[in-house]
C-alpha cells in the first residue's frame, strides 16, 4: 500500500486537490481518509462549550484513533471511519467504512504533526497557499457549507487557528516531500501527484 499523506493550513486546498487527484483514478484502488474525521468525541460537552474548543490544536485529535487505523489498512483489513458534523461540532453517530486500497490518501491540517502517522507515509505533500487567501476561503466555505457566520470565523481565526498554524502547522512544511502551491489551482502539480500514483497502480 502506498501512502500519501496531504497537509496544509486551512483554506489551502487540500480537499479540493484530493478530489482533483483521485478524479480519473479507479475509485478501487485508490482510498482516502481525512483528519477530520478523527476530532475526538466531545458528546460529554454542551454544544456550547464545544464552540469554544480549540479545534487546531493536535490534542484535539484522536491520533491514536488514527494510527490504530492507518494500521488496519496496511494489514488489509476495513475500518469504520468516523463521520464528523462541523455543525455539531463533534462526531455522529455514523461511520464510513473504509476498504483498504492499493493507495490510501490522507488529508488534514495536523497530520504531520504526528512523528508515528509521518513513519507510516510513503510521500510527504504539504499544500501552500498565502495566509490571506486562505482566510477568504475559510469565511467563504464556512458561512456556505459549515453553518458558521462571519463573526464566528473571524474569531477562531484570531484567537485560536492564526497562533495554532504558526506554532503547529507551518513547521511541518519542513518534512514535506514535495509542496505545492495553490493560490491559483495547480493542475500540473496535480499530474504530477497524478502520475506517482499510476505508475503504483500499473
Ligand atoms: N486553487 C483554488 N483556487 C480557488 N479556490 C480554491 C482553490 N482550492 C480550493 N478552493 C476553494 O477554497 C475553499 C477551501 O478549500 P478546501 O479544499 O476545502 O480546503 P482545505 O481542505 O485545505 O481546508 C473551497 O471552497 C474550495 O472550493
Ligand atoms: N468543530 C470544528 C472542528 C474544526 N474546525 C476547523 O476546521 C479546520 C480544519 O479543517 P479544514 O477542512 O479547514 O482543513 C480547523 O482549522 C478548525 O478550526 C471548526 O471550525 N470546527
Amino acid at each position: 500500500m502506498l501512502v500519501i499523506g496531504i497537509a496544509g493550513g486551512t483554506g489551502c486546498g487540500k480537499t479540493t486537490v484530493v478530489n482533483h487527484i483521485i478524479q480519473e483514478l479507479p475509485e478501487d484502488q485508490v482510498g482516502v481518509i481525512t483528519q477530520d474525521s478523527y476530532y475526538k468525541d466531545l458528546s460529554h460537552l454542551s454544544f456550547e462549550e464545544r464552540t469554544k474548543v480549540n479545534f487546531d490544536h493536535p490534542r484535539a485529535i484522536d491520533f491514536d484513533l488514527l494510527c490504530e487505523h492507518i494500521e488496519a489498512l496496511k494489514k488489509g483489513g476495513a475500518i469504520e471511519q468516523p463521520v464528523y458534523s462541523f455543525v455539531q461540532h463533534n462526531r455522529t453517530k455514523d461511520t464510513l467504512r473504509t476498504q483498504p486500497r492499493k493507495v490510501m490518501i490522507i488529508e488534514g491540517i495536523l497530520i504531520l504533526t504526528n512523528p508515528k502517522i509521518r513513519e507510516m507515509m510513503d510521500i510527504k505533500i504539504f499544500v501552500h497557499t498565502d495566509s490571506d487567501e486562505r482566510l477568504i476561503r475559510r469565511l467563504r466555505r464556512d458561512i456556505i457549507d459549515r453553518g458558521r457566520d462571519i463573526e464566528e470565523v473571524l474569531n477562531r481565526y484570531q484567537n485560536t487557528l492564526k497562533p495554532m498554524h504558526e506554532q503547529f502547522i507551518e513547521p511541518t512544511k519542513e518534512y514535506a516531500d514535495l509542496i505545492i502551491p495553490n493560490n491559483k489551482r495547480n493542475t500540473v502539480a496535480i499530474d504530477i501527484v497524478r502520475t506517482i500514483i499510476n505508475e503504483k497502480l500499473l
